[in-house]
């Protein structure tokens, strides 16, 4: 089942859910803080997830992504705020009340936590023993999970004589055991190499699609968040500083930080260029011309061409993402009057934004 399946999320669906707030949230964080010491780990955060929603949650080492993710499962109390999972405000519960809610959630780790002493079948079936379900139902439902992650030939093997990429399908089949709401993935495929990260994210996916299951997703990995999330927060000490529709964020970052953690997504001047770059004028201007939507459809650069004069195109292109087209351009214009100031009132006008980077001179 995890064969041919479409990785960019899509766009309608990510329309409904931009906001995170269809029906009830699975998930919502009301102003959470928790601070160890001096360092607040999280100073005050408040987001919604919605039911069938993927969101990435990214962040530099230390932002506490993780403080976040272990205050949703419950092993961590915030000082403050409150945390309801399906509803129920978790922040006052006690052990033995939190046990049935934990069960709402699935985790899985970029180690797999598998348990090397048991197969495969039993590691799935563990969560299942756990909650006292009898060895025939939990075999009979091991095998279902098994079979929906692609593993059916594998329920009698341990787990050291799987690939990382399957050792990572019994994590989700085990994750999914207790038909959790809430699947929390924590860096599950930093330690995998791309083609079977691909993989394991066009599963879960697939996974989402099938069972609407809400996934949030840790991890410093951009092009994860890019190939399956609907929504992406970006965390810095402690606090949601951006958030929003994947595409938006990835074409259009506000914050520094963000932009920062993107950089490697968004095209770059190919550096030999970049070189001969002089912030002192130039016979030619170097611009940087982003563009979303419509704008990076349509015949832009034949209509740059015929209404505003000529122009070298130097590098870039347009993908899709969320069935959106975003698109960066780099472009080389005279840098006199009028054609620079004709091409840049004609690239705005489109809805492009634009930034001159410097200039060269036309033989460079
Ligand atoms: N148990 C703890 N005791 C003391 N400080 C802690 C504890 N847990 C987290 N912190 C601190 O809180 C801040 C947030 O940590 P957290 O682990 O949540 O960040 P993170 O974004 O998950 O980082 P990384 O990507 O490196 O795992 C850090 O400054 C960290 O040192």
């Amino acid at each position: 089942m995890n064969q041919h399946v479409d990785m960019s999320a899509s766009g309608d669906k990510a329309a409904r859910q931009a906001t995170g707030l269809v029906g009830e949230p699975v998930v919502r964080l009301v102003d959470v803080k928790r601070h160890f010491g001096k360092t607040a780990a999280l100073d005050g955060v408040s987001l919604s997830v919605g039911k069938g929603e993927i969101i990435g949650i990214i962040g530099r080492s230390g932002a506490g992504k993780s403080t976040l993710i272990r205050c949703l499962n419950g092993l961590e109390r915030p000082d403050s705020g409150e945390v309801h999972i399906e509803g129920r405000e978790i922040g006052r519960l006690d052990e033995k009340q939190l046990q049935p809610l934990r069960r709402r959630i699935g985790m899985i780790f970029q180690h797999f936590n598998l348990l090397s002493a048991k197969t495969v079948e039993e590691n799935v079936a563990l969560p299942l023993k756990i909650a006292g379900v009898s060895s025939t139902d939990r075999l009979r439902r091991a095998g279902e999970l098994l079979e929906l992650v692609g593993l059916s030939g594998k329920a009698r093997a341990y787990p050291a004589s799987l690939s990382g990429g399957q050792k990572q399908r019994v994590g989700i089949a085990r994750a999914l055991a207790a038909e959790p709401a809430l699947l929390l993935s924590d860096e599950a495929t930093s330690a995998l190499d791309p083609e079977t990260t691909r993989s394991i994210l066009a599963l879960l996916r697939e996974i989402n699609r099938q069972l609407g299951l809400t996934i949030i997703l840790i991890t410093h990995e951009m092009e994860v968040v890019r190939s399956i999330a609907d929504r992406v927060a970006v965390i810095d000490a402690g606090r949601i500083i951006e958030e929003g529709p994947v595409w938006k964020v990835f074409a259009d970052p506000q914050e520094e930080i963000t932009k920062s953690l993107l950089q490697g997504m968004r095209p770059q001047l190919p550096l030999e260029f970049m070189q001969k770059l002089s912030p002192n004028l130039g016979s030619e201007a170097v611009l940087r011309v982003d563009i979303v939507g419509e704008t990076a459809l349509g015949p832009l650069l034949a209509d740059l061409g015929a209404q505003a004069g000529t122009f070298r195109f130097i590098h870039g292109g347009i993908e899709q993402v969320q069935g959106h087209a975003v698109g960066t351009l780099f472009l080389a214009v005279s840098a006199g009057a009028p054609d620079l100031s004709r091409t840049m009132e004609f690239l705005t006008g489109r809805g492009a934004r634009i930034e001159v980077l410097g200039y060269v001179f036309s033989d460079d």
